[in-house]
């Protein structure tokens, strides 16, 4: 039941005021245009960029278990697809709305064009949190939520992946009824499902290992040897356990890990494969026999070397980005830092190396998963793991490159410069645009 489609244009005006807590949307055209001084564009093609190319919204009824019926409200903004079909998560989250839809589809477009994959940006996800429903009402609801989205997605058109609050299973429910519908089996209109269904091996562990190399990176580049290192991690989930536990086995001390209710914290360093994930049960990393506990709040003002805010946005603003202690803050999360917070840790000196980098490997092994899809084939995790280590090289070296060249650029600033200088030159090779 289709109850609106947006046109482009049509976006939900951004908060005129520049206080916090700002929209993911508001963020996202803050640093574009600021990426976009730094280039030489037409500033009609900046507007444009501003805006989707689409919003679907769609109600979603779903039976309870207990005979009770619910309807909720779910989207997919669809950014810009100039370099192939629209790519990026569904979120399954209370605070999911139409402009954070938007404002993380923008950043799918940059962050496709930074590790260079024929994608475009897109993002999607329900109003809900999933925690309240049961496993059988997870599935009902995702399965609608693909009946809704039918005519808007395709392997060719709009590819989903995982995001907060939904995970492999998700994608295989998803699917599942896509193909039922279509009346056969189409692996390649979802990513980041189970291998047996034409998952890739090791897209699940891909943004957090992302992270990890990018971490591993941006050290050598300061001349801080991993062993050296100590390192916070805000989410044990899907990024945040597999960043925390990558470094952990390359070497780094990570001294404080946390879930929704709370972090652990041992200045000797924790053992990162002993802490269950969220995966494993959602929550129980505060619960962990840990010499210390903190809050969320205090694990961001931990005096180490490496932050990676990986659980959601919004939590480094304009109030504690003076009290961040660490040297370098690596975004796992999409969004962690609010335009204003950046510009006090860049007058800092703190180095912040933006999630469209950072946690690029995500998208980047659904591409692989794509692309065994539509080939019909299936690649090693050895395979994996090589592939998506060189092309985070290569995306780290052409950033670094763009860096290196400019006194004035942030690490946020070059990346968005290499990512948005693809769109425009796509753009314009295939002209008549905006
Ligand atoms: N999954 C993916 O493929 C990708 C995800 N991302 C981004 O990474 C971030 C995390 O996603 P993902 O790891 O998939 O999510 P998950 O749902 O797997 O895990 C989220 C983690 O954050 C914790 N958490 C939730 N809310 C808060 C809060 N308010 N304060 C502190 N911790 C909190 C959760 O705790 P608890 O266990 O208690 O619920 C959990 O540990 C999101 O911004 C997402 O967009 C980026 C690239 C790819
Ligand atoms: O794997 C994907 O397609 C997208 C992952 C995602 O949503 C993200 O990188 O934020």
């Amino acid at each position: 039941m289709t109850v609106a489609t947006t046109e482009p244009g049509a976006v939900p005006s951004e908060s005129a005021s520049a206080t916090e807590p700002e929209s993911a949307l508001a963020t996202a055209r803050r640093q574009l245009e600021r990426a976009a001084a730094h280039l030489d564009i037409d500033p009609n093609v900046v507007e444009r960029l501003k805006h989707p190319q689409r919003v679907q919204r769609v109600s979603l009824p779903l039976e309870r278990d207990d005979g009770s019926v619910e309807v909720y409200t779910g989207y997919r903004a669809q950014h810009d697809s100039v370099r192939g079909p629209f790519k990026g998560g569904l979120r399954y989250h209370p605070d999911v709305s139409e402009e954070e839809c938007i404002g993380l589809a923008m950043w799918m477009t940059w962050k496709c064009a930074v590790m260079d994959l024929p994608f475009g940006g897109a993002k999607g996800g329900i109003v809900v949190n999933p925690k309240d429903l049961s496993v059988d009402e997870r599935e009902r609801l995702t399965r609608r939520f693909a009946q809704e989205l039918r005519d808007v997605i395709g392997p060719m058109q709009d590819i989903p992946a995982p995001d907060m609050g939904t995970d492999a299973e998700t994608m295989g429910w998803f699917m599942d009824a896509y193909s039922m519908q279509e009346g056969e089996t189409i692996p390649g209109v979802v990513t980041g499902k189970p291998p047996v269904i034409g998952g890739s091996l090791g897209r699940e562990e891909a943004p957090g290992r992302s992270v990890a190399i990018v971490a591993r990176e941006a050290c050598t580049y300061y001349d801080r040897p991993l062993e050296d290192v100590t390192v916070a991690v805000q989410g044990f989930g899907s990024v945040g356990a597999n960043a925390a536990r990558a470094l952990d086995d390359w070497g780094a001390t990570v001294v404080a890990l946390s879930d929704v209710n709370g972090a652990i914290y041992d200045p000797d360093g924790l053992d990162t494969n002993d802490v269950m994930g969220h995966d494993e049960r959602p929550g129980m990393v505060s619960g962990y026999d840990a010499p210390e506990t903190l809050s969320n709040e205090a694990l961001l003002e931990l005096d180490v070397d490496v932050l990676i805010p990986a659980a959601v946005g919004n939590v480094i603003t304009e109030a504690n980005a003076g009290d961040v202690r660490a040297d370098m803050v690596v975004e796992g999360a999409n969004g962690p830092t609010t335009f204003a917070a950046d510009a006090i840790l860049a007058e800092r000196g703190v180095e912040v190396i933006p999630d469209i980098l950072a946690n690029a490997g995500g998208v980047t092994v659904s591409y692989f998963e794509w692309l065994q899809d539509v080939n019909h084939r299936s690649w090693s995790l050895d395979r994996v793991n090589e592939e998506l280590e060189a092309k985070m090289l290569d995306a780290w070296r052409d950033v670094r490159r763009t860096y290196e060249a400019d006194d004035d650029l942030t690490w946020r600033d070059a990346t968005y410069v290499v990512g948005l200088q693809r769109i425009v030159d796509a753009h314009t090779a295939r002209g008549l645009w905006p």
